[in-house]
């Protein structure tokens, strides 16, 4: 018998860190299991992306945006992969022609965490205590309720992250509680964030398949993966960001629920340095979730005045 390659019966791109990997196979599981065929038959492709190869400095220096899904995107388009499974809050707010987000999974939880080896709770840091952290919403999150923390730049990954808090880099750092649970890392938290002081970035916490938009036999391979209600919260959180132009590196947080079919989106907006913050509510029917998030970016911007704009901007 002659060994034979099949084609795949779908293949899955991603970025390859820890975390992008865990994701992938989450999706990978899934669709397996949907349409009862082998795990292997969904082939995971990882591509690495400018986001992964810039490592020396933060990546809101780096500027543009779709720093960890624009090599997903050109694969996507020519046709290397089907579909393309992101970390929601990495994807940029406009997506290139001819693509598009067609299912978010269930999300995993919202709020950002706490980590540390000498503290107990952030609020148990001393003045002076170093706070690792390279994304601008949580510097300036910190630095608005605790201007006397010296916060240092920290990039990588959950063991990375260790790593440096062990030999004493920082005292502590603050990450995504969805990521630490894909990686079965839940143990190493030492402190959930409040999300009414510390909301997280929108679309934090979901998981997105985007795929070319002319592709109907993978739209309906995946599409059955959507979770509804996942899909409308993020769906407005990204309105929102679209309005304010903002992306994953910008100062800007959201936290929506849903209740009764209708949809309640919390902005806020801080100037870097944390001294200034805007912030405002809108709820509405969840059928709206577009328009509620547009407006709500609509009246934080009006709310803030162009100076605070321009310094928020960075
Ligand atoms: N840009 C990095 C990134 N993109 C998504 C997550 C967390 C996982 C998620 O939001 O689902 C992280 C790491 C972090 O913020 O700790």
């Amino acid at each position: 018998m002659t060994l034979q390659s099949r084609a795949p019966f779908l293949r899955l791109g991603t970025r390859g860190s820890p975390l992008a990997l865990a994701q992938a196979h989450e999706v990978q599981a899934r669709l397996a299991a949907l349409h009862g065929v082998d795990a292997e038959a969904i082939e995971i492709v990882v591509i690495s992306t400018s986001g992964d190869r810039i490592q020396d400095r933060p990546l809101s220096e780096v500027g543009g945006k779709g720093l960890f899904t624009k090599e997903i995107e050109i694969a996507l388009e020519e046709g290397v992969i089907d579909a393309g499974v992101h970390s929601g809050k990495d994807v940029a707010t406009r997506l290139p022609e001819g693509l598009e987000l067609v299912a978010f999974l269930e999300r995993e939880d919202i709020r950002d965490a706490f980590l540390s080896l000498t503290h107990g709770a952030l609020a148990d840091m001393p003045e002076g205590a170093r706070l690792g952290t390279s994304s601008l919403r949580r510097a300036a999150q910190i630095r608005h309720r605790r201007p006397d923390l010296d916060i240092v730049g920290f990039r990588g990954n959950v063991q990375t992250r260790l790593q440096k808090l062990r030999e004493g880099v920082a005292d502590g750092t603050l990450l995504a509680l969805a990521g630490l649970n894909r990686l079965d890392q839940r143990s190493q938290v030492t402190e959930i964030l409040d999300p009414e002081l510390f909301p997280p970035a929108p679309a934090q916490g979901a998981i997105g398949l985007e795929i070319r938009a002319e592709d109907t036999r993978t739209r309906g391979l995946v599409a059955p993966l959507d979770h509804a209600e996942t899909t409308i919260a993020v769906r407005a959180e990204r309105a929102f960001l679209r309005e304010l132009d903002g992306s994953c590196r910008t100062p800007i947080a959201a936290r929506s629920t849903l209740g009764n079919g209708q949809l309640t989106i919390f902005g806020q907006l801080l100037t870097p340095d944390g001294r200034e913050i805007v912030e405002g509510e809108k709820t509405g029917p969840a059928g709206e979730a577009d328009a509620l998030g547009q407006a709500l970016g609509a009246m934080l911007i009006a709310r803030a005045g162009p100076d605070f704009i321009k310094r928020f901007a960075g």
